[in-house]
């Protein structure tokens, strides 16, 4: 089914004329089933068609407007999904299709589950139901304004009074305020504030704790609470939607069990009591977010593609001779090149989001048996790739918006906003260099380990075969070659594990394994990365071995994975020659290849974006309609907007006026 929501002519006709692919069919192996392209297109066309979902003028609101409006589609959305009974999935996404940040993301997406995640069964049947029905709104309160990064280094205190069978929860100083918590400012009634826990004169460390912030009779705060928004972000529009907020606790004093207690408990009498489970079990709604931003990240990219192309296939620059058609822009090569890679590594983190919610669902499963033994693989992969596919996304949300030249710069093209609202990606969640140092940990931890014969499992199966990588040469000899998925997979995994080898030789020669980790450290991070993209291209070649069904979809992916490998070979060149992994010569025959790819992509690039099967609601860009009828678009765009309410703009008597009948000259004219 077309996304058109209402255009007439189809001015990219002769683009999806040209598609060698079963466009459907790739849209179901884009969304992962048939069922998922049908409930993705019901609940797309659902908000599209609402009148109180419409986002068109949502940069020229002011703060306050905006946020009243946030409140106002976060209400319709929940009146809709209860009209209508919609399932979980069918609400989830409904509220993506939105398209609007707001407290529900944080009540859904990390107080809900840190309850069910860290609360005993007994606090999750008092809890999750109150939520469920939203009769009270929760967010996630852990960050303050001196400490995000480091968890451990968090200051609010929970203190347990034996004498009323309380805790008192108190931010001591400044910089223990709660600072960032999305929803916090002037949504929620309630929290998970994370607290260093003392009972019996003793510093246990964090803990969560459930905590009512506001009255549920008048929404003001409750007695000992200081509350408010942080104030405005970056960008028009975009995550100004959310209300980020600041809390300050005076001694709040709260019941015994609403600490969260599945982990470890405090006992009547005030007895800290640790359960046989790892301590980090309390990271695991932070964990659970990053698997979700890693799908998150493909969506984003995804958006911005779609734009990029579509609009490259409409716009036209230079090249006529005579008069004759000027040349598409999406003909030239260095569009070509800069855009293709972008296209493809939507599709390569569609598909390690795919893999990564699975490895999630399996580990939780573990974890219900007291298995914990992969966790720390979990954490690697999760810390890993959030921290890869965002920072990638953000820089290609920016690309995109220069691919689109200065219509790109309007936020009528949809591109500002997308890049305003996705950029903290990097930063939420866990900095991304943060992440990335723990995963840089966990290689330095599993190189260590080969020397004692331990064979590594999961992701860093391939450090098991040493011997082999540490020395083969890839025996590339034809651009050809590079369609070889083994080739291409030897490359990287000798490349990832020499580079991992080498900075664990570096840290063995420092004075302590601490300071070479922090000397080492950005040598670290590149190694985690080379580890990281190893995993993408490993989870595209694995997609590519399932039954994928559909005229032309299997090659069609098959040349996006390989455009997305030696993209990365071509742009980490540096890593792949120093590590000896491959000869400037076969450096350049992958580029090669990458040209001829993108030859063979570019008959299917406007196809290849449909697939994404994108409302033009959702993309919300002039740029990006689905009928690439642009510039009458953008033209009316321009009449909307508030300077152009009068013709004489505001000012003019009081400024303009003044300036051109001025009688002042300057004495030298
Ligand atoms: C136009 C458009 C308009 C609208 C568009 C709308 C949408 C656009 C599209 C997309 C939007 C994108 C996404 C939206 C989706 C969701 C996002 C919504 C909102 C944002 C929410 C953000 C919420 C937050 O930010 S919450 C706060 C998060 N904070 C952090 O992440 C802090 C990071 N720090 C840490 O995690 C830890 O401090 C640390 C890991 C860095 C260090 O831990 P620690 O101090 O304990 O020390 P170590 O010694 O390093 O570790 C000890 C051992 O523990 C292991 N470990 C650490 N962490 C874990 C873990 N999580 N699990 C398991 N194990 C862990 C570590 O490895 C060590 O092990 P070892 O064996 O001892 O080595
Ligand atoms: C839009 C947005 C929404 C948020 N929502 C929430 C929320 O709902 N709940 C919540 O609790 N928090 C939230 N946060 C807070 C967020 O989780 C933190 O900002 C994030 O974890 C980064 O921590 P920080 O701000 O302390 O950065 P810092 O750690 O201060 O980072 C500053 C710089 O120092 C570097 N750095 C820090 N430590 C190291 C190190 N060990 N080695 C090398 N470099 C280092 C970083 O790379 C970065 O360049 C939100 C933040 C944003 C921007």
């Amino acid at each position: 089914m077309a996304a058109v929501d209402g255009g007439e002519v189809d001015h990219l006709a002769g683009e999806r004329a040209t598609a060698h692919f079963d466009v459907d069919a790739m849209k179901v192996a884009w969304a992962g089933s048939r069922h998922a392209v049908e409930v993705n297109d019901r609940m797309a066309r659902l908000v599209a068609s609402d009148p109180v979902f419409r986002k068109d003028t949502r940069t020229m609101l002011s703060r306050k407007e905006l946020f009243k409006d946030t409140l106002k589609k976060a209400a319709h959305a929940w009146k809709r999904i209860v009209e209508l009974r919609l399932t979980e999935e069918e609400a989830n996404l409904l509220r993506l299709y939105v398209d609007q940040p707001g407290y529900v993301d944080l009540h859904w997406g990390m107080f809900v589950p840190a309850i069910k995640g860290q609360g005993t069964e007994e606090q999750q049947k008092k809890w999750v139901p109150m939520a469920y029905k939203f009769q009270i709104i929760g967010c996630y309160a852990q960050t303050e304004l001196g400490h995000g990064s480091n968890v451990q280094g968090l200051e609010t205190t929970a203190t347990f009074d034996p004498n009323t069978d309380e805790f008192v929860v108190h931010s001591p100083t400044l910089t223990s305020s709660k600072w960032w918590p999305g929803g916090l400012g002037k949504a929620s009634t309630h929290a998970v504030v994370y607290a260093r826990l003392i009972t019996q004169g003793k510093d246990y460390g964090i803990h969560g704790f459930i905590v009512q912030l506001r009255s549920l009779d008048d929404h003001s705060p409750l007695p000992g609470i200081t509350l408010g928004d942080i104030g405005g972000k970056f960008g028009s529009g975009a995550y100004n939607s959310m209300d980020n907020g600041v809390l300050r606790f005076d001694h709040v004093r709260i019941p015994r069990d609403q600490m969260l207690m599945r982990l470890s408990q405090v006992t009547r009498e005030g007895k800290y009591v640790h359960s046989d489970v790892p301590k980090q079990l309390l990271y695991g709604t932070m964990v659970y977010v990053r698997q979700t931003i890693v799908a998150d990240a493909s969506k984003a990219l995804s958006r911005a593609v779609c734009i990029a192309v579509r609009y490259s296939a409409i716009r036209k620059q230079f090249g006529s001779q005579a008069g004759g058609p000027e040349t598409q822009v999406l003909n030239y090569k260095t569009q070509q090149s800069r855009l293709f890679p972008l296209l493809a590594s939507a599709y390569a983190y569609r598909f390690v989001g795919e893999w990564l919610k699975w490895l999630y669902t399996d580990v939780m499963q573990k974890l219900e048996a007291k298995d914990y033994s992969t966790l720390p693989e979990a954490h690697a992969c999760t810390a890993g790739l959030k921290s890869v596919t965002t920072s990638a996304t953000a820089d290609a949300i920016e690309e995109c918006r220069k691919l689109c030249g200065g219509h790109g710069y309007l936020n009528s093209s949809g591109l500002p906003e997308l890049f305003a609202v996705y950029v903290p990606a990097c930063t939420y969640e866990g900095d991304n260099v943060v992440l990335l140092l723990q995963v840089a940990r966990f290689l330095m931890k599993t190189v260590s380990q080969l020397a004692s014969g331990k064979q590594p499992v999961g992701t860093t199966a391939y450090m098991g075969n040493i011997q082999y990588l540490m020395q083969c040469k890839s025996a590339v000899n034809t651009a050809g070659d590079w369609l070889n998925p083994a080739a291409i997979k030897e490359v990287f995994e000798a490349r990832a594990l020499r580079m991992a080898v080498n900075c664990a030789q570096n840290i063995s020669k420092a004075p302590s394994q601490e300071e070479g980790f922090s000397e080492l450290s950005p040598d670290l991070l590149e190694s985690a990365v080379a580890h990281v993209q190893l995993i993408i291209v490993t989870k595209f070649f694995e997609k590519l071995q399932q039954d994928i069904i559909g005229h032309g979809v299997k090659e069609q992916l098959q040349n996006l994975c390989n455009i997305y490998a030696l993209f990365l070979l071509h742009k980490h060149l540096g890593d792949f020659l120093s590590t000896g992994c491959i000869t400037p010569k076969q450096g350049a025959l992958a580029n090669e290849q990458l040209g001829r790819l993108y030859a063979q992509v570019r008959p299917n690039a406007v196809a290849l974006v449909d697939a994404f099967d994108y409302t033009d609601h959702y993309l919300s860009s002039v740029l990006g309609r689905y009928d690439g009828d642009v510039y009458p678009a953008l033209y009316a765009e321009a009449w909307k907007d508030p300077l152009n309410e009068t013709v004489i703009p505001d000012g003019y008597q009081e400024h303009l006026r003044p300036l051109l009948k001025q009688q002042l000259k300057f004495s030298r004219l």
